[in-house]
């Protein structure tokens, strides 16, 4: 996609919270779009007017809609995606007879599958609508998404201004070509920044009881992980040759290492992204019926 043709695309977000802000506040860093959403609640409209000042706040969907956006981002809890869509289906469709064209759909509502989207949008075969699993890093530009596209309503023109969008705010983008690998990419990468928090977290209060100060503790933890991660990222040596690489034999790495094993630390990730993977069904079950 050309810079030119991106230059006055509007994108407008469905919902301003938390995963909202993550994907606006990235992209607002790039000029070239006009940014809208609607948000129900008048304390997070301001939050989001006050800390993103080019950002536009709306109160209800309807009126985001008005403006005619080139790209809708349903960005509310799987529990409300169908009233949302019931509630949007008659405008989506008089847009469709008047313009002749629908904006590019997005959803990133963990668990909701395409098909239920399409069900209750009632607008025929070639809906252009993708669904996208990504993570709050995106707010720092440092995102991973995953992305599948309906078929048959997805031009290549979609891929490329999806690609477009996320590239501002994602430093990895997978297209996924089964749709229920969505729930795979939710409970590694949608979820996982949780995992990550909350290791970080038991490490920075045990470096405490060891007898560093709170901060210098999260620093050391903090910039571990990074750099365990930039090296995991550009080493050619893989995951278990790098970890090797610390474990002197007999040394601290080895002590510390073999307690997580006893711990059985893999089986309890195992466990943990197949609960997420789970549930993302579950939320299918419950709330993507008709
Ligand atoms: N958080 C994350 O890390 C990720 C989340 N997701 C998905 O993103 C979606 C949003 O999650 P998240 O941002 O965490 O949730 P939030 O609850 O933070 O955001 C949803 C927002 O939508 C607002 N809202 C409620 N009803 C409506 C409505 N009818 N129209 C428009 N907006 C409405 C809510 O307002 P109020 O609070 O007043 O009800 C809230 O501010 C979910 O579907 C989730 O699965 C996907 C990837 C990662
Ligand atoms: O917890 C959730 O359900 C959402 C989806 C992935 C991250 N947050």
């Amino acid at each position: 996609m050309r810079a030119k043709e991106l230059q006055s695309l509007t994108i407008a977000f469905v919902g301003g919270g938390n995963m909202a802000e993550a994907i606006l506040g990235g992209l607002c860093q790039d000029t070239r779009y006009r940014l809208v959403f609607s948000e129900p609640s008048r304390d997070r409209r301001d939050y989001m007017k006050q800390r993103y000042p080019t950002v536009e706040g709306y109160s209800n969907n309807e009126q985001v809609l008005q403006i005619l956006p080139h790209v809708i981002i349903f960005a509310v809890k799987p529990q409300i995606m169908k009233v949302v869509m019931l509630d949007l289906q008659s405008r989506l469709h008089d847009q469709q007879q008047q313009l002749g064209f629908i904006p590019l759909l997005i959803s990133i509502a963990a668990g909701i599958s395409t098909t239920s989207i399409r069900h209750w949008l009632n607008l025929g075969d070639k809906l252009p609508l993708i669904r996208l699993m990504p993570n709050t890093p995106a707010l720092i530009g440092e995102g991973a998404v995953g992305c599948y596209a309906v078929p048959h309503g997805v031009t290549a023109d979609h891929r490329l201004l999806t690609e477009a969008l996320l590239g501002v705010v994602c430093k990895h983008i997978s297209w996924i070509e089964k749709e229920h690998l969505i729930d795979a990419v939710t409970a590694v990468s949608g979820s996982g920044p949780a995992y990550y928090f909350l290791i970080m977290e038991a490490m920075q209060n045990a470096g405490v009881e060891a007898g560093l100060s709170s901060e210098e503790a999260k620093a050391l933890t903090v910039q571990t992980c990074i750099g365990a991660a930039k090296m995991a990222m550009e080493s050619e040596e893989d995951l278990v040759t790098l970890r090797h690489k610390v474990t002197s034999p007999k040394g601290t790495t080895e002590a510390a290492v073999k307690v997580l094993e006893i711990g059985n630390i893999r089986h309890i990730l195992h466990s943990a992204i197949s609960a997420a993977q789970i549930r993302s069904r579950e939320l299918a079950e419950e709330f993507g019926k008709d």
